[in-house]
């Protein structure tokens, strides 16, 4: 484990001070990419208040790394073996990403762009029954500041550690009904056809109130982009049998 630190250490303190170097010669990126992070960090640190030292870039840089790259690729993995075992849901999005394609494009290989994407409800609640059933942080844990009761008369105090599975939570009866087990995306859409929003304390799957995800908005344009250029150029099947 020392190791694996060291080696993740070493690594992100080779971008900082290539990035600070980089800054000192006045080479800035490309302005079209909009600026990243790391450069946020450095130059806006007085504007923001923020101490930004290399202990706190390390922290920070890690932070986004473990935050925003696993949870998006686990997500992404379950929900096309999801898409590629329901047939019927993977015509509705093919159908629902040829609905936003201009018609004298025809239906060429194509990249859909955050425009196209936002327009993409079907598509956005397949992601989210994806990771109601197969959430990216399948547990995590809370600490009571005071000593407290839960609402089920469960005694709690400080120091004690509340574990909660958020995959046995999205697949509970009483919280999503008689068929909680099914992948459906209709459960998220309304009446008005606009996207269902769930109380995010029954949807936890981007946790809930101060400590909530500060990337969920990022993380749905970026899975939408990739899903979308994924289902409409290619078709993907699970190898039966697959050793994994
Ligand atoms: C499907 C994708 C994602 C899922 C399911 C997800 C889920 C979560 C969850 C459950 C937490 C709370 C962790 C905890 O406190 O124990 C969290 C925190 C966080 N997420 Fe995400 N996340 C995703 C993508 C992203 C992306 C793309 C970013 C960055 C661009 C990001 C940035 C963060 C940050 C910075 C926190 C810490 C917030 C804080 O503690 O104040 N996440 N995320």
């Amino acid at each position: 484990m020392s190791d694996a630190w060291a080696t993740l250490d070493h690594t992100i303190a080779k971008y900082i001070s290539k990035k600070r170097d980089e800054l000192r010669k006045g080479i800035k990126s490309n302005e079209e990419d909009g600026v990243d992070l790391l450069t946020s960090y450095l130059s806006e640190d007085e504007i923001m208040g923020l101490k930004c030292d290399d202990k706190f870039l390390r922290d920070t840089i890690l932070n986004f790394m473990i935050a925003g790259r696993d949870t998006t690729s686990s997500a992404l993995t379950w929900f096309l073996w999801l898409v590629s075992t329901h047939p019927v849901v993977e015509a509705k999005i093919r159908e629902e990403l040829e609905s936003v394609i201009p018609e004298q494009e025809g239906n060429k290989w194509r990249l859909f762009n955050i425009e196209e994407v936002s327009k993409l409800v079907y598509l956005h609640s397949a992601i989210c029954e994806s990771l109601r059933l197969y959430p990216s942080v399948p547990f995590q844990h809370k600490e009571p500041l005071n000593p407290d009761t839960l609402p089920s008369g469960h005694r709690v105090h400080p120091r004690m550690k509340v574990l909660f599975s958020l995959y046995a939570m999205g697949r509970m009866e009483f919280v999503w009904g008689e068929d909680c087990a099914e992948f459906k995306p209709e459960r998220w859409i309304s009446e008005r056809g606009t996207i269902k929003h769930e109380p995010s304390y029954k949807f936890l799957s981007f946790n809930a109130g101060p400590r909530t995800c500060l990337g969920k908005e990022v993380a749905f344009t970026q899975m939408k982009t990739v899903a979308a250029a994924i289902i409409h150029n290619y078709r993907v099947r699970v190898v039966e049998g697959h050793p994994g």
